[in-house]
């Protein structure tokens, strides 16, 4: 039976991170303290493989993730969509109400994200529509799969995934 000549391309390198302040909110009262995570990134997509023996150069993957992660790197990172947040800009602070408290964020050390929490699951989103956001992955390059995991730590990821409609 003939083989299809696809290939999975899996990256996954220690520097392809962002560490971030977040906190996960579990309800309308109830979320953890603000606190940090080393977040990895990790990578898989299934191509076809050209001629050449190769899709295409997996340098480009990393450079595009390297780029994206930086722009979270050591921010608090809060969630925009989240039914529970009442979030504010006062001067240079953000003010954050959360069950009748409020909590306060400089604004320059701050990056609101259109998420409805800041989990694994909401980053790996996040992060795969940004690079589904790039001409890189338009359809010449064979394309047929991306997963897009974040780690927050040894042994306990999630992930998003999308698949090119036939
Ligand atoms: N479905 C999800 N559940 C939780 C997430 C998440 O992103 N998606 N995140 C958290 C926390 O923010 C945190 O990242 C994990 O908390 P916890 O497991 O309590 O602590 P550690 O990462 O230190 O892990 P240990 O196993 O305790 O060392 C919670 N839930």
């Amino acid at each position: 039976m003939p083989i299809k000549p696809n290939t999975c391309i899996e990256i996954s390198k220690e520097d392809i991170k962002f560490s971030a302040a977040h906190f996960t909110i579990f309800s309308a009262t109830e979320r953890e303290r603000l606190h940090g995570h080393n977040f990895k990134v990790s990578l898989c997509l299934t191509a076809e493989v050209g001629e050449n023996g190769m899709c295409f150069s997996y340098v480009e993957i990393k450079r595009r993730l390297r780029t994206l992660v930086d722009t979270l790197d050591e921010y608090t990172l809060l969630p925009q969509l989240s039914p529970y947040l009442e979030i504010a800009q006062e001067g240079d602070q953000y003010r954050v109400n959360f069950n009748g408290r409020s909590l306060f964020f400089p604004v320059e050390d701050t990056q609101l994200l259109p998420l409805r929490n800041t989990t694994v699951e909401e980053f790996a989103r996040y992060l795969l529509e940004r690079l589904l956001g790039d001409d890189f992955f338009s359809a010449d390059k064979g394309i047929t799969e991306l997963v897009v995991k974040v780690s927050s730590g040894p042994g306990q990821c999630g992930s998003a995934c999308w698949t090119r409609e036939a």
